[in-house]
């Protein structure tokens, strides 16, 4: 058997696509033109990729597109100033803090000071709550991208067994809070989950979002499940740019899931489409705009 690939790309670009035309009638009808702001702490060479394409493809889907970059060493007190800005910029919907941030600044203090209606990647408390809570929440982009991948494979995932491995804040917990939403069966799995092949054993949907190169092994799925990889890990190669390897072990795992998703070209393009949705979104919802049609 030869698991069906699931194209990122190809999924990523028709949403891309539908938001362009939903901004286009919200500018036309509206003379709104929502906007992201995107700040960047530091020089991380890898940030900064994902940053650019952000970028790019902010302004191709016809929204405003602010970049901030902060030397490392920025004070705590500083940052707070710009997001202060930003949050009241009425040229500004969402505002993304990327993450990590230096040591030195303290994650939690941040995210609590970007305003809840303008936190395109679901992270303040009071998005994470109303999302746990089952309410209507602006979500984070990653875990909505896996939903997305997921219901290209399976209209309905009601009833599914999912395993999710990580509990990140900004992957793994919020996209165990959207499959329950979607009544999948969830186990949540981590770095002191005990016998995880066995636990994979069990699961018609698996995803892993871990940060460890091919971790996930073919031999510990059941035949025919849909396996979404978040991972996206960085292995040097030597006088070359590094390869881009995902959480799961692709090439053994081909042979037993039914449908997978590749690194890169899966979880990530889908990542960066949805910030462009809850940016859209956010931006209706802070003017009384009803929900755009994606
Ligand atoms: N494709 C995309 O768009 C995105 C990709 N990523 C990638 O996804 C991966 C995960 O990111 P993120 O959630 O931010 O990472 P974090 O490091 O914040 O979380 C990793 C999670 O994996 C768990 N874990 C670590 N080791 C093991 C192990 N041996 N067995 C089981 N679980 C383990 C940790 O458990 P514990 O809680 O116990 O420490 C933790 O919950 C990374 O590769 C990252 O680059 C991230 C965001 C977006
Ligand atoms: N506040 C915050 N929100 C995030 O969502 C966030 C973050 N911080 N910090 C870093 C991680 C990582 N992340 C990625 C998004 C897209 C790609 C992506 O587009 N990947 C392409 C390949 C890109 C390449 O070639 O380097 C792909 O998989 O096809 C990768 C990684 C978002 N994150």
């Amino acid at each position: 058997m030869t698991a069906r690939i699931i194209d990122g790309k190809v999924i990523a670009a028709e949403l891309r696509g539908r938001v362009a035309d939903e901004v286009a009638r919200v500018r036309r009808d509206h003379q709104l033109t929502p906007g992201l702001a995107v700040v960047l702490v530091g020089n991380d060479p890898a940030s900064e990729v994902y940053v650019r394409s952000k970028h790019t493809q902010t302004q191709a889907a016809g929204m405003a597109s602010f970049e901030h970059k902060l030397p490392a060493d920025v004070s705590e007190g500083d940052l707070l100033v710009l997001i202060a800005r930003l949050n009241h910029d009425p040229r500004v919907h969402g505002i993304l803090v990327q993450l990590p941030l230096p040591k030195t600044l303290h994650t939690e203090t941040i995210i609590n000071a970007i305003d809840p209606a303008k936190d395109v990647d679901g992270l303040h408390p009071n998005n994470a709550g109303r999302l746990a809570g089952g309410f209507a929440a602006l979500s984070p982009c990653t875990p909505l991208g896996c939903i997305i991948l997921t219901k290209s494979v399976h209209a309905s995932i009601e009833g599914m067994n999912a395993i999710v491995i990580g509990r990140s804040n900004l992957v793994g917990r919020p996209l165990v809070q959207l499959l329950l939403n979607e009544n999948a069966t969830v186990t949540i799995a981590h770095s002191r989950s005990r016998d995880l092949a066995k636990l994979c054993a069990q699961a018609d949907l698996v995803y892993a979002a871990v940060g460890r190169p091919e971790m996930v092994r073919g031999d510990w799925l059941k035949l025919g499940a849909t396996v979404i990889d978040v991972g996206i890990n960085r292995i040097p190669v030597p006088g070359a740019k590094p390869k881009l390897v995902g959480d799961v072990a692709f090439q053994e795992a081909l042979d037993v899931a039914g449908a997978i998703t590749p690194v890169p070209g899966g979880v990530g393009q889908m990542t960066v489409a949805c910030l462009l949705v809850n940016t859209l979104r956010a931006a209706c919802a802070i003017h009384g705009l009803p929900a755009p049609a994606v």
